[in-house]
């Protein structure tokens, strides 16, 4: 979530627009053309935290200082944090080692084999802002894991609601294992900045006013996300040419962002009035920033600013952020989640097929800090006894998400998997008659358009109508989107077909996208189910699996979304969820899911390939 966002007009002399994917679909911010400048001492400030183990005085005014940088730009440096330099270096080190391996080594622990985007990324296969370049960055990720919790958990009971989110896994572990002390130096350094991470949101809770451990029952088994970012150097005639960026504009989205970066430079904040500043490196300190989720927890109070890194460096830059913590997993993470599934191939963490699932109602629980929504919504006892059998708590204040108001999320603690259908149905139910609004928009400037809600039946033929009409516009820009990215591969619609000022996406023939994919194959999908009356089943429609993994194909896929999910793994490349056919013929079976950046709707494909009467023959 961006902090602040312009209405997409014309920018004023002298800025561009800048395209951001957040929880609320494409937002754009006016940018300066000036050339980055340095961060100011007020902007980003310099913290000593070694008050974060002092006395309740200390910690007080640790608070008091930490709430201004949070309210101002959420942006602050730690100095004296206590993590020790042989810590970060020996991670350091790791990474650099695992980093020089060849290409086809660092592909063995590929994200590709990985549930949920841990392992290594390659150059070139993310790009986090839209219209910056490609993120000239190789990372490697791994996420909470128990086992390595410093505060130690005793396996045998962790709670049932909170595994399915555990997403820890070995594979990566194991494909490094001759790395010199690669695992060792990684996770040493992941819990000396889980420690420090929980400490901090102590002091977040007293910059609260709330106490000191109002939130410790949450963060027991927190997303904690270790990366490794490796920014290659360029030659000075690469950084000349170049266009890609080393990490594109975009938020965090957790509780906060620790990051420790090398001495290289190119971290960049942008202000509110839409200059990139530079946090530039500062020996013996963190960078620390608020991210998307604390963000929202202190009603937009706390600010988690656009970042990004500009590197045209000549020389190696790593950076190795923690981005923890998440509250207790099963309530963070569906929020996490949600907002994860508009920011597409960005490498937050979740794999977008498994968002498809597991995300669709973006629903958390708002802690009850949550106190400047000015109105709640009273629920029925028929309502609270819903709850009540979901196992909730049935005395608590719900919001619930409304059309005209900037705030996305709804307030309802998920119930695993198992009931996400029910609770699909709940809100579904719940939301027309309701009508709740929430005007819980402080420190929120208006968005370019009233996000729309996810698989929503509409109830009129006027509601239908107006559905339509959203949908023909933002199936128009979806496809310029794609156009912008890589014309040749846009088969279907054509640019005459969508140009046609009675273009109506509903009533083409075939109602999808055809994406050249490896020459002579095509994937269609369409990026919306036509809403029907009364009729709440998406449309299923069938196009050929595309037999390609070539890196163009899959950049420009990853890019808007799209996952595909082969259900005959054998003839799988990548033997994951979200691999590509691998050519063979075999690969008959594939399910690809598809979610437009731009909106809150989601779908899932049947893409059949080779079966008598596949609609792909109509095309
Ligand atoms: O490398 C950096 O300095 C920043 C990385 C970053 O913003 C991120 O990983 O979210
Ligand atoms: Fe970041």
């Amino acid at each position: 979530m961006a902090e602040s966002m312009s209405v997409n007009g014309p920018s004023k002399a002298g800025f561009v627009k800048l395209q951001l994917r957040t929880a609320y679909g494409i937002v754009y911010r006016d940018v300066s053309m000036n050339p980055p400048r340095e961060a100011q001492p007020a902007e980003i400030p310099l913290i000593d935290f070694s008050k974060i183990n002092g006395n309740l005085e200390q910690r007080q005014e640790l608070a008091l200082q930490i709430k201004q940088a949070a309210e101002t730009l959420g942006f602050f440096y730690a100095a004296n944090h206590g993590i020790s330099e042989q810590v970060i270096q020996a991670a350091r080190q790791a990474a650099q080692s695992f980093f020089e391996q060849s290409g086809e080594n660092k592909m063995k622990v590929s994200k590709l084999k990985s549930d949920f985007f841990n392992g290594y990324h390659s150059k070139g296969t993310s790009k986090a802002s839209p219209n910056e370049g490609i993120d000239y960055r190789e990372a490697f990720m791994w996420q909470y894991d128990p086992v390595y919790d410093p505060d130690e958990k005793d396996l045998n009971a962790i709670p049932a609601d909170v595994k399915p989110w555990l997403r820890g896994e070995d594979f990566y572990w194991h494909g490094t294992r001759h790395v010199p002390n690669f695992k060792n130096a990684c996770i040493k350094y992941w819990q000396e900045c889980l420690k420090l991470c929980r400490k901090l949101v102590r002091i977040f809770a007293l910059a609260l006013d709330l106490p000191e451990d109002y939130f410790d029952p949450l963060t027991t088994f927190p997303g904690a996300d270790g990366v490794l970012n490796y920014y290659p150097a360029m030659t000075p005639e690469q950084a000349a040419a170049s266009d890609d960026i080393g990490i594109g504009s975009h938020t965090d989205l957790q509780i906060c962002t620790l990051l420790w970066q090398d001495m290289i430079g190119g971290l960049q904040v942008l202000t509110p009035e839409g200059q990139w500043i530079k946090a530039s490196p500062i020996e013996g300190t963190f960078v620390v920033n608020i991210g998307d989720y604390l963000m929202r927890l202190t009603n937009d109070g706390w600010k988690s600013t656009v970042h990004r890194v500009f590197n045209r460096s000549t020389v190696d830059r790593y950076s190795m952020p923690l981005s923890a913590p998440s509250l207790t997993s099963n309530y963070h993470i569906r929020y996490h989640e949600a907002s994860i599934m508009f920011l597409s191939s960005y490498t937050c963490g979740f794999d977008s097929s498994t968002l498809a699932t597991s995300a669709e109602n973006k629903l958390v629980k708002t802690p009850h800090i949550d106190t400047n929504v000015v109105s709640t919504l009273q629920l029925t006892d028929a309502d609270l006894d819903f709850l009540e059998s979901c196992g909730k708590e049935k005395h608590s204040t719900y919001e619930l998400p409304s059309s005209n108001s900037s705030k996305l999320v709804s307030v309802f603690p998920p119930n695993g998997q198992k009931s996400l259908k029910k609770q699909k149905t709940f809100f579904r139910n719940a939301q027309p008659e309701r009508g709740a609004i929430y005007e819980n928009t402080r420190g929120r400037l208006p968005l370019q358009k009233p996000p729309r809600q996810p698989n929503q039946s509409p109830r009129t033929a006027e509601e239908l109508e107006e559905q339509l009409k959203q949908i023909n516009l933002e199936t128009k820009q979806f496809w310029d989107r794609l156009m912008d990215s890589n014309p040749a591969k846009v088969l279907s619609p054509t640019r005459e077909e969508v140009e046609r000022p009675d273009y109506d996406a509903s009533r083409m023939a075939w109602n999808g996208f055809a994406l050249q994919n490896g020459g002579k194959e095509a994937l269609c999908a369409k990026p919306y189910t036509y809403p029907q009356p009364s009729k709440e089943k998406e449309t299923l429609f069938t196009a050929p699996a595309p037999t390609t993994n070539k890196r163009p194909d899959h950049r420009l896929l990853g890019e808007y979304g799209w996952t595909l999910e082969t259900t005959n793994n054998n003839h799988c490349t990548t033997g994951s969820k979200r691999g590509y056919t691998n050519g063979s013929n075999q690969a008959r079976h594939a399910k690809a899911s598809f979610m437009p950046p731009s909106n809150l709707s989601r779908m899932h494909y049947e893409v059949e390939r080779n079966k008598e009467g596949s609609r792909f023959d109509e095309w």
